[in-house]
């Protein structure tokens, strides 16, 4: 434990963007996430690894409250962004997701068209004053999830017409169009083909530069490749957390190290 505190320090000598601390999840009586503390760096890539059923997607839903959208559902603990406490009674649910913004597994765009997929945050939220602002914000959009040009002729086409690869970059160009500051994904390749993950898994290590990215992998290869810091959770806790390079290569916990080469999960 004491080895986890101390490269969770060395991570938090960077900006801390969100902070959680003693964050225990329930789900009626299974105890799904038990006494985690992280500190999640600004302008980063954290990924969140571990076996099926550790807890990743769990945790990471507590980052932006979708976890309150489940009944049974209990958190407990402390969890601030930039210091404000986001289970406060007086933070409005939908208001913290437009900051900390979430892309899921499966491509989920509305039955609606390209345009008005991105512009949905932006129009619920009135973010711009006028039509040419709205569009600009699409246009960003769009641009920063690496779609624009593949769309740009099309933006009244339905969303849903779209190839898998193409659907995940415009849910990524409308978590974005509220301007977040930190984007959740939970296993955002696992229905891409080889092609496409390449092109998310490029684009994430390009959101870095604006945004604090958490992903969600089954893939280590993955954690690997786009993340700077990782967590190892296991059976509900955080077993280790520290340097991506480092937990890959110098294990400090016995359960990471049997992860890592295949041996658990
Ligand atoms: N909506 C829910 N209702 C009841 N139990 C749940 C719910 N969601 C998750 N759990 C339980 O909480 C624990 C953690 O699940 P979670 O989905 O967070 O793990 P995970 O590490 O993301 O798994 P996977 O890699 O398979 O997606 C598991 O025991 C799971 O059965």
């Amino acid at each position: 434990m004491n080895v986890m505190r101390e490269s969770a320090a060395d991570i938090a000598a960077a900006s801390v963007k969100i902070a959680a601390r003693g964050v225990q999840v329930f789900y009626g009586d299974t105890h799904a996430i038990k006494d985690v503390d992280v500190d999640i760096a600004d302008r980063t890539v954290t990924a969140f690894i571990g076996p099926s059923g550790c807890g990743k997607s769990t945790f990471l839903r507590c980052l932006n409250r979708m976890n309150d959208t489940i009944d049974i559902c209990r958190v407990e603990g402390r969890i601030t962004l930039d210091g404000e406490d986001i289970y406060d009674r007086r933070v409005d649910p939908v208001q913290l997701r437009a900051k900390v913004g979430m892309v899921f597994q499966k491509p989920n765009p509305f039955p609606k068209s390209i345009y008005d997929n991105v512009a949905y945050g932006p129009r619920i939220h009135g973010l711009t004053r006028n039509r040419a602002e709205l569009d600009e914000v699409v246009e960003q959009s769009l641009r920063r999830a690496a779609l624009w040009n593949e769309v740009k002729d099309r933006l009244q086409a339905p969303g849903t017409g779209l190839s898998g690869g193409q659907q995940q970059r415009l849910c990524i160009a409308r978590a974005i169009a509220t301007s977040p500051e930190v984007l959740l994904m939970d296993e955002p390749c696992s229905a891409l083909d080889p092609i496409a993950t390449a092109q998310v898994e490029e684009l994430i290590d390009e959101l870095r530069a604006n945004f604090s990215v958490v992903i969600v992998t089954h893939s280590m290869q993955q954690a690997a490749r786009v993340s700077q810091n990782t967590a190892f959770f296991h059976l509900g806790n955080l077993v280790e957390y520290g340097q991506t390079a480092q937990i890959f290569t110098t294990p400090r916990d016995p359960r990471t190290e049997s992860y890592i080469s295949g041996r658990i999960g």
